[in-house]
Parts: C-alpha cells; structure tokens; sequence
C-alpha cells in the first residue's frame, strides 16, 4: 500500500508550502477533489521510485470555534486516514498553546508522528530546535519548506522507517524466489475502478463479478484497507480493488466516503490498468478531471467508461461526444466506451480494451529491436541540430514496464528538442502496437554503452599506477633512512 502522509499543524507553520514542495517534486501536478472533502487537499509525491500521498490539512488554532473546529474536525479526520504525520512547528514563533494542544490530541491518537520545525531558513538548528523538545513529540526535524531544504531527506528519513509490506517482508523471510504467501498472491489483471460518486462505480462493479463468479475472501481489514477480489471471465483471471467497499457496506455512509478518496489514490497506483468512469448525463465535471489526472500522473493504463448511456436521446448522445472531444482532446492513449452498467451493453468490449490495455503496459521488448526502430526512425527524420551539432541517437531499451519505460542512449540525446522526442514515442507506440497505456521515454546522454566502465579500467589503472607511486616512494624514504643511519654509525668511530 501507497503510504500516506498528513500535514499537521497551527495556521501559518507552513503546510501549503510543504505540500506543494512534496506533490510538485513529482510532475507539478497537484490535485484537490473539492466538494467531496471539504478543504482537505490530496497529493502524490515521490522519492526515488517510491510513491506517496500526502494530506494538507486546515489546520488547528487550539481556539476552536466556528470555522476553526470545523476545519479541526478536518485535521483529526486526517490523522486518523494517515499512517504518518508531520506535526508541523513553526521556529519563528516558537511553542504556542495551539502547538501543545495538538501535541495532547497525537499522543491520544497513538498515530507515529513526526515533530517538523519548519522555517529554519539559515538559523542555528541546535540553539533554535532546543524548546521543542518540551512539546514530548521527540527530536525536532528541522526543515525550510520555502527553500526546499531538509524536504527530501525529511521523507526519505521516514519513509525508510515505515513497516516494510507484507509481500515484500514475506519475499525477504523466505527468499527472493520463494512462492508468495498464498493470501497476498494477487491474480491476473488488476483492476481499479474509479470516478467520482454516483457516476455508477458499484453497478459497473457489480455487473462485473456476476453473482456466481465470486470469489470473495473477506478479510477483517480495516476501514482504509481495499478489499481485493479475485475472478475469471472466459479463462482470464482478474484481480478488482474494490475501493468502495461494495461486497461490505450496505448504505454509503459520509464516512466510507471520505475514506474512499485515499483508497481511491492507493488502488489507481496498485493496479494495472484503471477504468475511470464518467457519468454521461452530467457530462464532464471538474472533479473528474481531477480524477484523470491522477491516473495520469501515475502511469497507470487507462480505460475510458461513460456510464448511463442508456435512455439518452440522440441529441444528449451527440452533445455529449463534442464535450468528450473537447475536453479530453490531449488524451490520446485511452480507449473511451459508452456503456451502460444497469443493462450490461458495451461492457465486454471495456474488457477488450482492459485485456489490451494490460498486454501493452506489461510487454518486455528486446534491446535490439528498440535499437532498430529507433536507427529506422532517425534515419527517416534526423534529430534537428542543437548548438550547432547533430545529436547522435546510439541504442535503447527498456528501463522498466507498466508503464512501459523506453531509454534512449546517445551523444546529445537529453538535449532533443520536445517535439522531437514526442516524434520518437509515438513512432514506438505505431510500430509495438502499445494500447491503453502511456509511454515514459527517457534520454540518456553518452554515445557508448561501455564507456561507464571504460572509465572504471581507466580508473583503477590510475588507482594501480598511485599504489605504485606510493609504494616505491616508501621504499625510497625508508632506504633514504637506512643511508642517513648508516651514515650516522660512521661519523662515530670508536
Ligand atoms: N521564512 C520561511 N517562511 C516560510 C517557510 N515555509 C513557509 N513559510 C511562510 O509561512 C507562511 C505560511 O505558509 P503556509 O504554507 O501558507 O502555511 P499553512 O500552515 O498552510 O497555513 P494555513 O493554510 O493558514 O493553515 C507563508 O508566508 C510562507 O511563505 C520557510 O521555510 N521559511
Ligand atoms: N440509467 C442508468 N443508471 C445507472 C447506470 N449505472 C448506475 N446507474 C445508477 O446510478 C446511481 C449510482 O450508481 P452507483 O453504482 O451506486 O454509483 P457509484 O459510483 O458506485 O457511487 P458511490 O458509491 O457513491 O461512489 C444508481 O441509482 C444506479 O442505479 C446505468 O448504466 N444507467
């Protein structure tokens, strides 16, 4: 699971600032699902390879009334959904009543928590942090958020503290090629289903599993958990996230659906492909494409639905279509389906598409035939000059799958212009035939594959050569020694 990351804090410490830094470090693309949640804003970010969502919270005055305790209300909320939280302190304004209040609350909470003393800017940490430590939250964390100092190694800090996934605990007990524990196996395609409420997520999900071919294990997770179902259709096993908890709730209470936003993030990173679902009778909302730019953000292969199709008037039909048109013009990878849940129609060519989709993200192709369509694909259009010289494009392959990640090497290669490098990925997506899923290309510059460890041999020549210096220079003092003593027991005749 994705882990999640709440911001904590008095007004004015610094959340908005350090949640732009930590969901910007990533794509720049920030999304907040308003209506649904109020203020609270949702984010991904990312260090390293490793994904996570944060939660920037209203904030707690330690005065609340009114607009205050409703935006407290907000904060507990949140850190009742996070697995860490970043209490955020402010070194300017040093401990306030507001900050010793949130401090009781987490203690209460029994939630691991962080103390963040934001705004250390070019201060003394060791004379500024020492009176936070009253506050009982442990070691202050310095950081300056505006400046972007300490942000990255505060994450990698406690991200490298968090409690390891059960998959990835139970590989590294048993062995890197031991058998999964069977619980956690998760089979074939791994579905998420999302979109905003009511746009018919629980009866597409529903017409999915079919009453017969179910599947269901269910465990006691918690409220925040997903519950993952497994299923075949025509011999093709699927796994869905069922991040609306439909094979357990009977009604949808407010709480199930503030928990849905984060189980909504988690399952769009942990699946393969996403089917996103609109609602063609109120056509395309904000929120929706708040929703599509998550999935995007994530990489994930992306299947279009646009539920309610049925009982709608040719006029509503074609109005609808433009919208489409309009606003997902830049969308140029995902199949789009005008389906209706209720009655079934459309929904086996989704799975076509789903099954496709999947195919494209997970293929692994050889670094000989990506190294020939790209000489195929330079010799018909020559990469355009930049400062003065040619870029020479050499060989690529493939740096990792879902999405598929195509690395091109050469001399000058991270100098491309966009339009070129744009050129290149969709003549890989013509020719390999990839469907439903985005493409990451990446350019590496250096024209020879082994010039890293040319520069090894050269180096540790160099590194012999030295040692050799070294060595006969003191075998040189020490003869030197030997002379001078020599030398000495002359000067003394007896
Ligand atoms: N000197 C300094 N100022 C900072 C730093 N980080 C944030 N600030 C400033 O602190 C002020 C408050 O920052 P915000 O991010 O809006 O604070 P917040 O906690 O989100 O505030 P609320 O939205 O009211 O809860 C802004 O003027 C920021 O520019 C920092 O590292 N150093
Ligand atoms: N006409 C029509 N109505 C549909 C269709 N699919 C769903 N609905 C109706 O739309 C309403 C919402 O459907 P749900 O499946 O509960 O929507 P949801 O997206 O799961 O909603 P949340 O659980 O709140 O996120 C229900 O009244 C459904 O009967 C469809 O294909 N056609």
């Amino acid at each position: 699971m994705v882990p999640v990351i709440a911001l904590v804090g008095r007004p004015n410490v610094g959340k908005s600032t350090l949640f732009n830094r930590l969901t910007k470090s990533r794509d720049a693309l920030v999304a907040e699902i308003a209506g649904l949640t109020r203020d609270r804003k949702f984010g991904e970010g990312k260090v390293g390879d490793r994904p996570f969502i944060v939660i920037d919270t209203g904030g707690i005055s330690g005065e609340e009334e009114g607009i205050d305790a409703a935006m407290a209300g907000q904060s507990y909320q949140a850190i009742q959904d996070a697995d860490i939280i970043f209490f955020m302190v402010d070194v300017n304004a040093g401990i306030t009543n507001g900050d010793r209040m949130i401090a009781e609350h987490l203690r209460r909470s029994g939630k691991s928590a962080y103390l963040v003393a934001n705004k250390i800017d070019g201060k003394n940490p060791e004379i500024v942090l020492g009176e936070f430590f009253e506050l009982g939250m442990g070691e202050p964390l310095p950081i300056a958020a505006a400046h972007n100092r300490g942000v990255t190694a505060l994450v990698e800090y406690v991200m490298d503290e968090l409690p390891k996934d059960d998959e990835e605990y139970f590989r590294e007990l048993a062995g890197e090629d031991a058998p999964v524990h069977e619980e956690l196996d998760v089979k074939g395609i791994k579905i998420a289903v999302v979109g905003r409420p009511n746009v018919g997520k629980s009866t597409l999900v529903n017409r999915f599993l079919g009453e017969d071919r179910v599947v269901v294990y269910d465990e006691a997770g918690t409220t925040r958990d997903s519950i993952y179902i497994p299923y075949e259709r025509h011999g093709q096993e699927y796994t869905l996230i069922d991040t609306a908890g439909i094979r357990r709730r009977k009604n949808i209470s407010e709480a199930a659906e503030k928990f849905s936003i984060i189980k909504t993030l988690q399952a769009i990173q942990d699946c393969h492909v996403c089917i996103l679902v609109l609602d063609a009778r109120t056509g395309i909302v904000e929120q929706d494409l708040h929703m599509l730019s998550f999935v995007l953000n994530s990489g994930r292969a992306l299947v279009i639905a646009i539920n309610k199709w049925d009982g709608m008037t040719q006029d509503d039909k074609d109005r609808v279509k433009t919208e489409i048109d309009r606003r997902f013009d830049f969308l140029t990878f995902a199949d789009m389906h005008f389906i209706s849940a209720l009655h079934g129609t459309g929904v086996g060519h989704l799975y076509d598409s789903v099954d496709q989709a999947y195919q494209s993200s997970m293929t692994k192709w050889q670094t000989n035939l990506l190294t020939r369509i790209l000489e195929d694909a330079t010799s018909s259009h020559q990469p355009p000059v930049v400062r003065n010289r040619r870029p020479k494009l050499r060989y690529a392959h493939q740096g990792g799958s879902n999405p598929p990640i195509i690395v091109v090497h050469g001399n000058m290669a991270n100098e491309l212009p966009e339009d070129y490098k744009r050129y290149l990925a969709n003549t890989y997506r013509r020719v390999l035939e990839i469907k439903g899923t985005p493409i990451r290309m990446e350019f590496r510059q250096g024209d020879n594959p082994f010039s890293e460890k040319k520069k090894d041999i050269r180096h540790s020549s160099k590194k012999r050569a030295d040692a050799v210096e070294r060595t006969t220079n003191k075998r040189k003092i020490k003869q030197d020694k030997a002379r001078k003593q020599l030398r000495k027991s002359y000067k003394k005749p007896t």
